[in-house]
């Protein structure tokens, strides 16, 4: 008996467990796929060649290659650091007024995004509860400080777009239009604490996620929490704007980052680091160092008048707390 050969197709990993993944083609269909070989490790937004089974002998196709990537986003469990998702275009870091949240962690999910190329926005949730929301607020000063731009035309920038949301609010919060706006065109991976209202944001920009979750966990017979699986949701597939929900980020880890590179990816360290006096200056101990000489005195004293020493004419200070932060993350990572 001959069986038609099937073809190569293109397809979209949009979610995994193991080694089952589900891809979807290009016609919008899904399917449960094994990857080929034993080394093959795909992740959610990887596009994908996959060969589907003769018809009539098995439903599960296989992947046969993982096309090359435009990034890729890390994750840290006990015991090791292990790729999650890729082919992003921004990482929204969702906090909220409660619980209160861990600026350690809101920094390190903010050098992971940059150091594998990805933008990087904070949503502030829960604007709602108003006394922790304003604390909440006053704690994120340093990242929503507007910052003078590279070229000296363009109007200053904050370090990170910071937005005000309430999500379980019919209109959202005061910024929920700017970030529909963000969302825009773009894949967006959703990470944040538990209890921050990733969920609420999901079921609101996608009414059937529940559904699919549903369906996609009884594909994949996984029997567990599906929020420890990393889904890719359509908001709208024409425009490619796409969300990814993900596991909680306190299994967040940078041991793939070297910590000399640490300054590029926290830009208001990186952006002083120009004129220290050794080229490789770690910016803790070293005389000469213009990183050491721009921190604040203190996170509440009023902005000190910005130093009139060029290159650095017009920078504002580095936040006592962001470079206490810089020290801690240093000494995490390895050389
Ligand atoms: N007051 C207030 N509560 C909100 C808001 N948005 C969400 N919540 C509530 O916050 C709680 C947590 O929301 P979830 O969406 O489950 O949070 P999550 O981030 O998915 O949490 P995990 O599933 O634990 O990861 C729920 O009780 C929500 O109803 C808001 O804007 N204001
Ligand atoms: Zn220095």
């Amino acid at each position: 008996m001959s069986r038609p050969e099937s073809s190569l197709q293109q397809g979209l990993v949009v979610t995994g467990h193991g080694r089952h993944y589900v891809v979807e083609a290009s016609d919008g269909s899904r399917r449960i796929c094994h990857p080929r070989g034993k080394k093959s490790q795909a992740v959610v937004g990887d596009r994908v060649q996959w060969l589907a089974a003769p018809t009539g002998l098995d439903e599960e196709g296989s992947i046969e290659a993982i096309a090359p990537r435009r990034n890729l986003f890390y994750r840290q469990d006990a015991v090791r650091t292990k790729a999650f998702a890729a082919n992003i275009d921004q990482v929204l870091v969702l906090l909220a007024a409660e619980p209160v949240f861990s600026e350690e962690q809101l920094a390190k999910s903010l050098v992971a995004a940059q150091a594998a190329g990805i933008e990087v926005l904070i949503g502030l949730n829960k604007q709602d509860v108003q006394a922790p929301f304003e604390r909440a607020w006053q704690r994120l000063r340093a990242y929503r400080q507007p910052w003078p731009q590279e070229d000296p035309g363009a109007p200053a920038q904050p370090l990170y777009p910071v937005l005000r949301l309430q999500l379980d609010a019919q209109h959202g919060g005061s910024d929920f239009a700017q970030l529909r706006q963000r969302l825009q065109g773009r894949a967006t991976l959703v990470l944040g604490p538990s209890g921050v209202g990733k969920s609420t944001l999901i079921n609101r920009l996608i009414p059937d996620a529940a559904a699919q979750t549903a369906e996609i966990s009884r594909a994949l017979n996984s029997g567990r929490h599906t929020t420890t699986v990393t889904t890719w949701y359509w908001l709208e597939r024409a425009s490619g704007t796409a969300v990814l929900d993900s596991p909680g980020f306190q299994e967040f880890g940078l041991n793939h980052i070297r910590r000399q590179d640490l300054p590029r990816w926290m830009p208001d360290i990186g952006r002083h680091a120009t004129g220290c006096r050794f080229h490789n200056c770690s910016h803790r101990h070293e005389p000469g160092c213009v990183v050491r000489a721009a921190v604040a005195e203190d996170d509440d004293a009023p902005p000190a008048a910005p130093q009139a020493t060029p290159p650095h004419q017009a920078l504002p200070p580095i936040a006592a707390s962001r470079y206490a932060l810089y020290q801690r993350l240093f000494e995490q990572l390895s050389s």
